[in-house]
C-alpha cells in the first residue's frame, strides 16, 4: 500500500523537512504519526498524496511511484485517497451536503451515484440532522466531520488524516479519533497525523510512527 525508502524532501529555501524514512504500510492498518510541530508530520502526507515530490529517495503508494514523471497515473491513483486536511478546505456558503457533493464529482464516481454516496458518508459521520446546513453554521467538531465525509464517501483505500484534531477539545478529539479509525478495514488503511499523544495512548491496534526532526522511529510495531 505505501513503501518508502530512503526518502527525504528538502524544500527550495532549503529546509530539510524529512530525512531518511523507510516505511511499509500494508492493507488495513491503522498508523498514527505523531511528533512536534515542524517535525515534519505534513511533509511527509504531501509527499504521500503527491502534493511534493521527494528530493531523495523513493516511494509508493498504491502502487504508483510518486515521481514528477508519474503525474497522469499519480492523479488517477489520487482517487482512491481520502484526504482529510488540518485546515478542512470547505467551502464557504455551501452546504455539507454540497461539500461532499463537490468532493466526488471529480473522482470518477457515476453522476446517478453521487448523492446515494455523499448521503451515505454524512450519516456515517452523525451529521444527518445537518445534510443542508451551511459549513460556517456548523462547529468546529461538525465541520470536520464534513471534511471526513468528504474523504471517505468515495470509498477510499487509504485515509490520510492530517492532525485531524487540532481545534477540538478532548472529548471531541476522542470522537474524532474514534470515527476515523472506524474507517480501517481488510482493503482500506487510515493513517492519521497528531501531536496529542495523549489522546492515542489506549489504541491497542494501531502503529504508532514518531518524527522528529524530519527522521522517523517506530514507537510500537503493527498488531492486527
Ligand atoms: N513549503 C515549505 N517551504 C519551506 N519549508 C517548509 C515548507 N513547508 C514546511 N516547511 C518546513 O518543513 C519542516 C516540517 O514542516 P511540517 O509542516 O511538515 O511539520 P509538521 O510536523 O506537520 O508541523 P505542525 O505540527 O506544526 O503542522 C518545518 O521546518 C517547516 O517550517
Amino acid at each position: 500500500m505505501i513503501r518508502a525508502e530512503g526518502l527525504e524532501l528538502t524544500y527550495k529555501d532549503g529546509t530539510r523537512a524529512l530525512e531518511e524514512i523507510g516505511l511499509v504500510l500494508e492493507p488495513g492498518e491503522l498508523v498514527y504519526i505523531t511528533g512536534p510541530s515542524g517535525s515534519g508530520k505534513t511533509s511527509l502526507l504531501k509527499l504521500l498524496m503527491g502534493m511534493e515530490f521527494a528530493t531523495g529517495g523513493s516511494l509508493e503508494v498504491l502502487g504508483e511511484r510518486m515521481r514528477r514523471g508519474n503525474s497522469g497515473r499519480i492523479r488517477k491513483m489520487r482517487r482512491q485517497l481520502g484526504p482529510v486536511f488540518q485546515e478542512f478546505r470547505l467551502i464557504p456558503g455551501s452546504t455539507a451536503m454540497e461539500n461532499v457533493l463537490l468532493g466526488l464529482r471529480f473522482d470518477g464516481t457515476p453522476h446517478g451515484k453521487m448523492k446515494e454516496y455523499a448521503e451515505e458518508a454524512l450519516l456515517r459521520v452523525g451529521l444527518s440532522q445537518k445534510l443542508h446546513a451551511k459549513v460556517e453554521r456548523l462547529s468546529w467538531g461538525e465541520r470536520q466531520r464534513v471534511a471526513i465525509a468528504r474523504a471517505v464517501a468515495r470509498k477510499p483505500r487509504l485515509i490520510l488524516a492530517d492532525e485531524p484534531t487540532g481545534n477540538l477539545d478532548r472529548e471531541n478529539a476522542l470522537l474524532i479519533l474514534e470515527l476515523l479509525a472506524s474507517f480501517r478495514n481488510p482493503e482500506t488503511t487510515v493513517l492519521i497525523t497528531t501531536h496529542a499523544t495523549h489522546l492515542i495512548e489506549g489504541q491497542e491496534t494501531a502503529s504508532i510512527l514518531h518524527l522528529d526532526g524530519g527522521r522517523m522511529r517506530l514507537e510500537r510495531p503493527v498488531s492486527l
